[in-house]
């Protein structure tokens, strides 16, 4: 049996980001990706035009289907958009008693777009970050959950003490926004470890932050420890970023690689 994935998160028509960037990242890491769609957004490597949130009531019975019938190793969470969609994913999730979840918090797309209604973040807070086993906040979305700017390696540790206090098992606070090397604070709640990679020199990431959650995902849905999965999903997103390439007319995406250990 291959281990499962379940992505719970919004659609990116060019493919780069949100539920097919998770899916092909599952794939690539050797795991069998599943889908429950929030939202379908028009989107391509310039910017997102237009977003329809799905009823709830077929986000509720996507996941419902799922968890009825197939055990779900690892479930990665990403875009969600409203205060009622948090709602309907936090219920389904604790009335089927999902375990491994991993929470990429998910407000502003790299183009400017709101993912997440700026009064949806109450909820996320409340509903959504005590039931992770990890949320993986960049620099703006940690800003906008604890409410003070996180721009340097000490707020950073801040934000990731206060996400932590919210109920999250880990936090990992990316520093893919702060310039130098790659560099990502990593709290359990006890200590700070820093994960550090070199930075890539290219304007080509559009979805990094869904590639790397779902890759943090797919290793929990393997059976690795959180630490193990953080470690290889740093490395799966900074190779994938160095062969990102220049799709479209804009912002291109991570190259997913088909095969990871092959390639
Ligand atoms: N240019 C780069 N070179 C190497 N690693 C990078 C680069 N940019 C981001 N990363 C790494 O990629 C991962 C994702 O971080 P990032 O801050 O880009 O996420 P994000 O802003 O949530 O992405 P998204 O736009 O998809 O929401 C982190 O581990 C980060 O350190
Ligand atoms: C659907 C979707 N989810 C997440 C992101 C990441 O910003 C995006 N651009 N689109």
């Amino acid at each position: 049996m291959l281990p499962t994935g379940l992505t719970i998160a919004g659609s990116d028509s060019c493919g780069g980001a949100g539920i097919q960037a998770d899916i092909k990242t599952f794939s690539a890491l050797g795991v069998y990706g599943m889908s429950a769609i929030t939202a379908i957004t028009a989107q391509n490597t310039q910017g997102v035009t237009d977003i329809r949130e799905l009823d709830t009531a077929i986000i509720r019975a996507q996941i419902d289907a799922i968890y009825t019938d197939i055990s779900v190793g690892a479930v990665k969470i990403g875009m969600l958009s409203s205060t009622e969609i948090i709602q309907t994913v936090a219920e389904g999730l604790k009335s089927h008693q999902a375990h491994n979840i991993v929470l990429d918090p998910v407000m502003i797309s790299k183009s400017g777009s709101h993912l997440l209604r700026p009064d949806a973040v109450t909820a996320l807070k409340s509903h959504l970050i005590p039931l992770a086993r990890v949320v993986t906040p960049n620099l703006h979305e940690a800003a906008e959950l604890v409410g003070f700017a996180v721009d340097d390696y000490k707020k950073m540790e801040e934000a990731a003490r206060r996400i932590h206090a919210m109920g999250a098992g880990h936090v990992v606070v990316k520093g893919g926004h702060l310039s130098g090397a790659a560099c990502d604070v990593v709290f359990d709640g006890y200590t700070f470890n820093y994960l550090e990679n070199e930075r890539i020199d290219t304007k080509h990431t559009h979805g990094t932050g869904c590639t790397f959650s779902s890759a943090i995902a797919a290793g929990l849905a393997q059976k690795m420890s959180l630490d193990e999965s953080i470690r290889r999903a740093k490395v799966f997103i900074t190779m994938a970023i160095r062969h990102g390439f220049d799709l479209g007319h804009g912002v291109g995406p991570t190259h997913h690689f088909y095969d990871f250990y092959r390639s």
